[in-house]
Parts: structure tokens; sequence; C-alpha cells
């Protein structure tokens, strides 16, 4: 495809508001974590250095970011006029070393909006810091996106799930965050956004509104559920133990993965949609013979990876709608 490169867009504050003084000299140069790798704290300059990386790659500016959980990378495929980056080759960029996430930036669009997906998303249990595995959702909200579409495979406790379900995501249970692991630890730049962010709305009500409007539409309202998603530290599979608490709590869908990039999202302003794919039923009794594992994680993606792009192309069409109302 023709790629003319762009100027770079000036991205001193994502927010546009003015700020008087950031928090960056404050923020340590390197995070040992408890293994004792060392992490490079990025700073607000190093992410646009990041984001004007990919604007003079591509002459796609999205307003809509999707990242693909496990097994669901096959919602990128669907992008047309696509065009990837390795995430190797991005400046301060992790890369991806789970089954079933490729590590790749998708540029291009989903019907007729621009997009940019990850294939690949950064988890905790490989060996990142928190704030690390959101550094893409900064890098998307600082190249103009607005929406943050935020998949995930998930285990599903509620006992009127089935494997093959969709779960919008109606409000998360921050388990990390009780032990003190949250994205947005550390100095706050106040660019990103504020100190103390609320969290109340953090999924949208109209996506969720027009999400179940659209499971009618293409006739797969039987499989689309709403329910609360939590996201532990990985990466082994829960307890029968911990599932009986979860369950308990109010928890419909077990993960390892969204909760940190929503926070990070509604922090710089963005608005999300989250959707979990539930890829096997979560053991909770003793007399169960099934365990988990990542194999079946991935074949239910598979199972439904058509479902899957039609509900995401037609919800990205219907999300674009409600953006242009908002700000014509
Ligand atoms: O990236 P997501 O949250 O979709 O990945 C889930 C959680 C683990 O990484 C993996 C387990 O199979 O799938
Ligand atoms: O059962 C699960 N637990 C945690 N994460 C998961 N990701 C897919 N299934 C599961």
């Amino acid at each position: 495809m023709n790629c003319s490169v762009m100027a770079p867009i000036n991205v001193d504050n994502v927010n546009g508001t003015k700020v008087e003084s950031p928090a960056k000299k404050a923020l340590p140069e390197v995070e040992t974590d408890t293994n004792g790798n060392e992490h490079k704290r990025y700073s607000y300059e190093m992410l646009v250095e990041t984001a004007n990386f990919l604007l003079s790659k591509t002459p796609v500016r999205p307003k809509i970011g999707v990242i693909c959980g496990s097994g669901l990378g096959s919602l990128a495929e669907t992008i047309t006029e696509a065009q990837c980056i390795p995430y190797e080759e991005i400046p301060n960029f992790p890369v991806s070393t789970v089954e079933g996430h490729y590590g790749k930036l998708v540029f291009g669009r989903l019907g007729d909006i621009p997009v940019v997906a990850m294939q690949g998303r950064f988890h905790y249990f490989e060996g990142y810091p928190l704030w690390k595995c959101c550094l893409p959702v900064r890098v998307m909200k600082l190249l103009g996106v607005q929406t943050l579409i935020a998949t995930n495979a998930a285990g599903g406790l509620n006992p009127n799930y089935k494997i093959g379900d969709l779960m919008i995501v109606k409000d998360h249970i921050n388990m990390m965050g009780f032990a003190g692991n949250n994205p947005l630890h550390g100095p706050n730049d106040e660019r990103f956004g504020p100190r103390f962010p609320p969290m109340n709305k953090a999924y949208r009500f109209e996506y969720r509104k027009i999400a179940k409007e659209v499971a009618k539409e293409l006739n797969i309202e039987n499989i689309v559920k709403e329910g609360v998603y939590t996201c532990l530290g990985g990466p082994n599979f829960e307890t029968v133990a911990e599932l009986n608490m979860l369950k308990m709590v109010g928890v419909d869908a077990v993960g390892m993965s969204t909760v940190h990039e929503v926070i990070t999202a509604r922090h710089c302003d963005m608005n999300v949609f989250g959707l979990s794919l539930i890829t096997n039923e979560c053991v909770t009794s003793y007399d169960q013979d099934a365990e988990a594992n990542h194999e079946e994680v991935l074949d239910v993606g598979r199972m439904r990876q058509e479902i899957l792009r039609k509900y995401v192309t037609t919800l990205v069409d219907r999300f674009s709608k409600v953006m242009k109302a908002h700000n014509p």
C-alpha cells in the first residue's frame, strides 16, 4: 500500500488540558521486579517518540483500538488495507511471549473505520510489570485512539455460562489492585490523566447497550451474556477454593489480563468496551475431573473466530457512529 509519511501529531498533552508541573522528574529510571529483572521506566516523551515512529510508518489515523486476547488474533485478520508492524521494530515496545499472541500492531480498516489492533498483548505473568503491560494503551491514546475494545479469553464462573459464550464486560474486580499492584502505581504524569481517576464507569454504558442490540441483530443473543470480569496474576489456572471465593464476591469470568489495560485507558480518558470469550468452565467442585489448559483456550478462540469477527466489526461501525455523534 502507499504509505505516505505524515507530520507528527502535536502530542503535548493527550487530554488537551494545560499541565503546570509534569511528574516525570520523579519517575525512577529502572524498576526491578520480584524476579530481579530490570525494567526501564518510560517517560511521556519516550511514548511520544514511539507514537511518532508509528505515525511515520502508516497513513492510518486510528480512532478505535482493539486488543486481541489469547486465540483471538484472527480478529485482526479482518482488517483490510492492513499494515503490520512487529513489536520488535517499535521503539520502547515490549515483545509478546505467549502462544496465541503474534506480537504485531496491525493498522488498517474494519469496515470503513480506521483502527489499530494489538495482535498479542503483554501479561504480568510474562514478567512485565503492570505499567509495562499497559504501555501500548498509552501509545494508542497518543495515536489518537478514543475508544478501546479490550478482548480476552476467560474461564466461565457463572454457572449459566457455556464454553463459546461471549461476555460483555459490565465491570471488573481489580484483585491485583487489592494487593497494591496497579498500573498507575508510582508518580503520576498529569499529561496522561489525574492522580485519582474514578473507575465506577469503566465500561461505557452506551457501548454495552449497543453490544446487546447488535447481538440481537446478528441472532447471537443466546450466546451473549453480560458480567463481571476479574484478572489474576497467573500463569497457573485457579484452585477450586480460589474460584469459589471469586464466585462468592460476584465474579462471572476469570482471566489474566484486561483490568490493568482498562484502568490505564480510563486514566487517559479513553472510552472502553470489554469482551470476554468463555473458553472453559471453571472447575468449582472437587468432584470434577476437568482441568483448564491453554490449548482448549486457543481451540475455542478458533471455533468462535467467524462470529467474533462479525460481531466486533459491527461493533466498531456502531461505536464510531456514536463517537461521531458526540464529536461531530
Ligand atoms: O490475553 P488473554 O487474557 O486473552 O489470555 C488468557 C489468559 C492467559 O494468558 C491465557 C490462558 O490460556 O489466556
Ligand atoms: O479459567 C481461566 N482462568 C484464568 N484465565 C483464563 N483464561 C482462559 N481461561 C482462564
